[in-house]
């Protein structure tokens, strides 16, 4: 008991740096979702054998500006609608700053510990952005094997670069060149998917804030390698609640999304990020666009890191609802209007009851529930 206590203190970093066996149960995932975990690599493996299994599409965006523009929007457009994720090739971003995020956020996280613990955030005092782990106190007291870095990157008159890793010297630079590409890419992927549903090329981007208020959101995801890959995950399942994630990585694997009822790995596909649908979007597009289950497994060699950017409405002044547009008689409004806050909350209370319902042992306390919604949010 009390090497566990211990451990609940502790980044996950310095867990997998002991060198321990076996891991702490709170990392240990309930029975019935360890059925079908395992190590990361192996599950690439299995996929990248199974050549007639189902794979994550593939869309080329160079495709928009060549005589193939119909086809490629009409990828997008079904990749976003049975899928609800996709690699996207050719994007916009260029690979010289891709591989500037790869290198400063490595740096980053190849500190030591004690100097990345300047930056810790939390969230009793509000302070959202910075270095953490999930300590979450959750309902069923379950943590996920990573530690991350989260914060705001875009707008740049929102972004508070004082909160930013000081380390490496070009982190700020390299960052804020980075979401300014990416900018684009999110509003070349809006108009695409606006236009997939019958609508003006610009009318998503101005539902989620346009310009001045669509929020990019980064969480640098970091799996330290795992003695015991079949029992834990580095991000259990869920779906984001933005309207995209673009995901970046370092080329090692984890990410499985779930379809047509069973979890698909995603292969590595160099020069590609990834694209998911999120929760703000299924809304916005009344069901049409999916907002996809996804989860990290963690492996025993490789430490993993992912470059996650939540592109977010912002929580209070944008209500979100199935557009007006998109709603007819044959076609009902399948969601509620709610501001994101609201969403964010709701998903919470959801969860925590389904969790209850798995667990009768399981109490909610207060703590607990701040604890859970300080996860949802940043997921
Ligand atoms: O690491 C990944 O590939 C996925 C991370 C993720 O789903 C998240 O941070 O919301
Ligand atoms: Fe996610």
């Amino acid at each position: 008991m009390a090497a566990i206590t211990e451990a609940a203190g502790m980044r996950v970093e310095s867990l997998a740096q002991i060198g321990l066996a076996s891991i702490p149960t709170e990392y240990v995932r309930p029975e019935w979702e360890r059925t079908d975990i395992g190590d990361a690599l192996e599950a690439e493996r299995k996929s990248r054998a199974d050549a007639d299994g189902p794979q994550i599409p593939v869309v080329d965006l160079a495709g928009l500006d060549s005589r193939d523009a119909v086809a490629t929007a009409e990828a997008v457009r079904r990749a976003a609608e049975d899928w609800g994720v996709m690699h996207i090739v050719n994007h916009g971003v260029a690979a010289e700053v891709v591989e500037a995020v790869r290198r400063v956020g490595k740096g980053f996280f190849d500190l030591p510990v004690e100097r990345k613990e300047r930056y810790a955030n939390d969230w009793s005092a509000g302070r959202i952005a910075g270095y953490g782990s999930k300590l979450a106190e959750n309902a069923s007291g379950q943590r996920e094997w990573e530690d991350y870095f989260f914060h705001l990157v875009y707008p740049p008159e929102k972004a508070d670069q004082s909160v930013w890793p000081a380390e490496p010297a070009d982190y700020v630079e390299v960052t804020k060149e980075f979401a300014k590409q990416l900018r684009a890419v999110v509003s070349k992927m809006l108009a695409v998917l606006s236009q997939g549903l019958g609508l003006k090329e610009d009318r998503l981007e101005a539902e989620l804030g346009g310009e001045a208020d669509l929020l990019l959101q980064m969480k640098i995801n970091y799996y330290p390698v795992c003695p015991q890959p079949n029992l834990a995950l580095g991000v259990e399942a869920h779906t984001d609640v933005s309207s995209l994630t673009f995901i970046l990585h370092n080329m090692v694997p984890g990410l499985q999304v779930y379809h047509d009822g069973r979890w698909v790995t995603a292969q590595c596909h160099p020069g590609s990020m990834i694209v998911h649908v999120g929760d703000a979007l299924e809304i916005l597009s009344n069901g049409a666009y999916k907002s996809v289950l996804h989860r990290g497994l963690v492996n025993r060699e490789k430490v993993r890191i992912s470059w996650a950017v939540f592109c977010e409405p912002p929580r209070d002044t944008v209500v979100l609802r199935p557009l007006p547009d998109l709603v007819s008689d044959g076609n009902p409004a399948k969601f509620p209007a709610r501001t994101f806050a609201q969403h964010i909350e709701h998903k919470l209370f959801k969860k925590s009851q389904d969790q209850k319902k798995k667990n009768d042992n399981t109490t909610i306390t207060p703590a607990s529930a701040a604890a859970a919604a300080a996860v949802v949010a940043i997921n």
